[in-house]
């Protein structure tokens, strides 16, 4: 469950907590009619990262390479929620048309995921990073009662972490 914090699940926690607010901007964009994909806060957001990987001492192409996966994982959710609340019968929750406040709820798990990527530094470039991404993901998942949808982007979110070769050379 979230606080139990042992291996990769500060991470994966934090990965999640940002992930979960994709329902909050979707059911924004909803209400709006904005389109999902908003290029230009992107770039704020791997701008962001990279400034925020700087000042700790990480590799900031690393760093934006995580984040585009959290972002291409947001949309993923995002996307699944459009495509349920047009089948028949089925209905968005009511939301408000301001992004606002869900994306500074975002850019505080954006800074908590940098953090916990410091802190797993020692681990993501070894052999033990796949396993224990694994074994935190789905405690995780578990944790947060995400449906397969979630699931599915949480996997998404997390491919880049791991940055251990399996080569043998
Ligand atoms: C989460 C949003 O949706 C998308 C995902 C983003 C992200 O994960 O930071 C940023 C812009 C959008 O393409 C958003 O618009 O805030």
């Amino acid at each position: 469950a979230p606080g139990t914090q042992t291996g990769l699940t500060g991470l994966t926690d934090a990965i999640a907590g940002r992930l979960a607010l994709a329902d909050t901007v979707a059911a924004t964009k909803w209400a709006s009619g904005a389109a999902i994909d908003d290029p230009a806060r992107e770039q704020v957001v791997l701008d962001t990262v990279s400034q925020l990987a700087l000042a700790r001492d990480l590799d900031p192409a690393y760093v934006r390479s995580v984040f585009r996966d959290q972002i291409e994982a947001s949309k993923t959710v995002q996307r699944g929620l459009f495509a349920r609340w047009r089948l028949p019968g089925q209905t968005a929750p009511p939301a408000t048309t301001d992004l606002g406040p869900v994306r500074t709820a975002i850019n505080e798990f954006t800074v908590a995921i940098v953090d916990e990527l410091g802190a797993a530094r020692g681990v993501v470039t070894t052999l033990r990073c796949p396993p224990e991404l694994v074994a935190a993901t789905g405690s995780t998942a578990a944790g947060f009662g995400f449906d397969p949808l979630h699931i599915g982007a949480l996997a998404q979110a997390g491919s880049s972490v791991c940055t251990v070769s399996t080569g043998s050379d």
